[in-house]
């Protein structure tokens, strides 16, 4: 066991690995960047070092091992390599940890084939994961890995908010239920958000509006995740950049044998081409709002289902937990898009929900309340950091096992 500070955590993509190294001593950033299009033509790999000049490199980067090894190289060309004896952990994002690991989880051979089993269950994000793993267990074959589970926040959730109403039998046989996803961010968020409010976790009962590229709702009832809405796969619930969000089943079986698309195309499409991509052709809300502003009508519809949709989760999650004493807003498009904010909550008031639009317009990296004092439920944005959430977690594992 070394006597480090410092984690590594890595979140790999299926064509990207974010990376971020956090002294854990106080939280701050030793180093992070990100390897995007990794396996494509022009890969790119962008590298900031704390108080140091960032930097890029575009470069083919043909798979995730010669990605990670770059990453390695520039950490080491800062003195804070891989092979640095302070380093106490590598933290890794697993996305579906399916029932078994409802918890953070040193990473060892037999735990590793036990993710490879759930690679069906998140085909877009566990075998990304796992390279990230392999590759980092090669490199540092000495240190801790743990792997932390974007599902464990929701594991407690109760059984009739996890269950679909299907056969019970079919179900059980299968691991058919409702997992959720961005727990990590999920968790973070409404402990931030009660520490927002000068709470504990315990005595508040938030939801929390993770709005990125994939976007989850959560209801957190006390610091314990009550429903949230994706499900079995990460493609449940709202509208998201390139997937549908909730469509009835009896879609699939249509296009299956009407349209004539293979399970396979109908996967394809429901997850990579679809969401807001899927109604305008664009999936980035900046380009969405500047769009509808311009009057284009594609782009106007897409915003409105996507704000509709959001707005049918709010409700719903307000009637799950009853009380709602705040609302949070998270990710790229819940910490940037006032405008999303605004649209989301607006006409509530009889709910006690309301924004302040001056409040709403500041742009700021900070956690904030947006709400007017007169308002019942604090809204606030919340900026997520899944990164340090993993490192906590991960230190707190090899510490507690050392
Ligand atoms: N200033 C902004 N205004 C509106 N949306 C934004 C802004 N900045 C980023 N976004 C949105 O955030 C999304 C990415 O969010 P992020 O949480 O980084 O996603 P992920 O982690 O899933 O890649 C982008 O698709 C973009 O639409
Ligand atoms: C689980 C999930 O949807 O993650 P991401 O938003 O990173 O795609
Ligand atoms: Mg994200």
């Amino acid at each position: 066991m070394s006597n480090g500070t410092r984690v590594l955590v890595l979140n790999a993509g299926s064509s990207s690995v974010k990376y971020q190294l956090i002294d854990m001593l106080d939280g701050s950033r030793l180093a992070s960047g990100l390897v995007e299009r990794i396996g494509e033509a022009g890969g790119r790999l962008v590298h900031a070092p704390r108080g140091g000049v960032k930097r890029e490199a575009e470069q083919v980067y043909p798979d995730h091992g010669a990605a990670l090894k770059a990453v390695a190289e520039e950490l080491t060309a800062d003195g804070i390599g891989l092979d640095s004896p302070e380093l106490a952990a590598i933290g890794h994002r697993v996305v579906h940890g399916g029932k078994r690991f409802t918890a953070p989880t040193l990473i060892t051979d037999e735990v590793l084939t036990e993710i490879r089993r759930l690679i069906p269950l998140a085909p877009l994000h566990n075998p990304a994961n796992i390279t990230g793993i392999e590759v980092a267990r090669e490199l540092r074959p000495d240190l801790p890995q743990v792997a932390v589970f974007d599902t464990a926040f929701h594991a407690n959730m109760p059984e009739y908010a996890a269950r679909y109403a299907i056969d019970k039998a079919v179900a059980d046989e299968h691991q058919v239920r409702r997992y959720g996803f961005h727990g990590t961010s999920h968790q973070y968020v409404s402990r931030a958000t009660a520490a927002l409010l000068g709470k504990d976790p315990a005595e508040v009962n938030v939801i929390v509006l993770h709005l990125g590229n994939g976007g989850s709702a959560s209801a957190v009832a006390g610091g314990v995740c009550v429903d949230t809405s994706m499900g079995l796969t990460p493609l449940e619930g709202l509208v998201m950049g390139t997937r549908s969000g909730d469509v009835d089943p009896g879609v699939v079986f249509h296009l299956h044998r009407v349209g004539g698309l293979s399970i396979d195309e109908i996967d394809d499409l429901l997850n990579r081409r679809s969401g807001l991509l899927g109604l305008c052709g664009d999936n980035d809300m900046r380009e969405i709002m500047r769009r509808a502003e311009d009057g284009d009508a594609d782009a106007g519809l897409a915003f409105d289902t996507y704000i509709h949709r959001l707005r049918k989760y709010i409700g719903g999650y307000y009637a799950v937990l009853g009380r709602v004493d705040a609302i949070a807003f998270t990710a790229g498009v819940g910490e940037n898009a006032a405008p999303v904010r605004a649209a989301a909550m607006a006409g509530l008031e009889e709910l006690g929900i309301a924004v302040d639009a001056e409040l709403n317009a500041v742009r700021s990296g900070e956690a904030r309340v947006i709400s007017p004092e007169c308002s019942r439920v604090t809204v606030a944005v919340v900026p997520t950091d899944e990164e340090l959430e993993i490192a906590q977690q991960t230190f707190a594992l090899v510490g507690a096992a050392s």
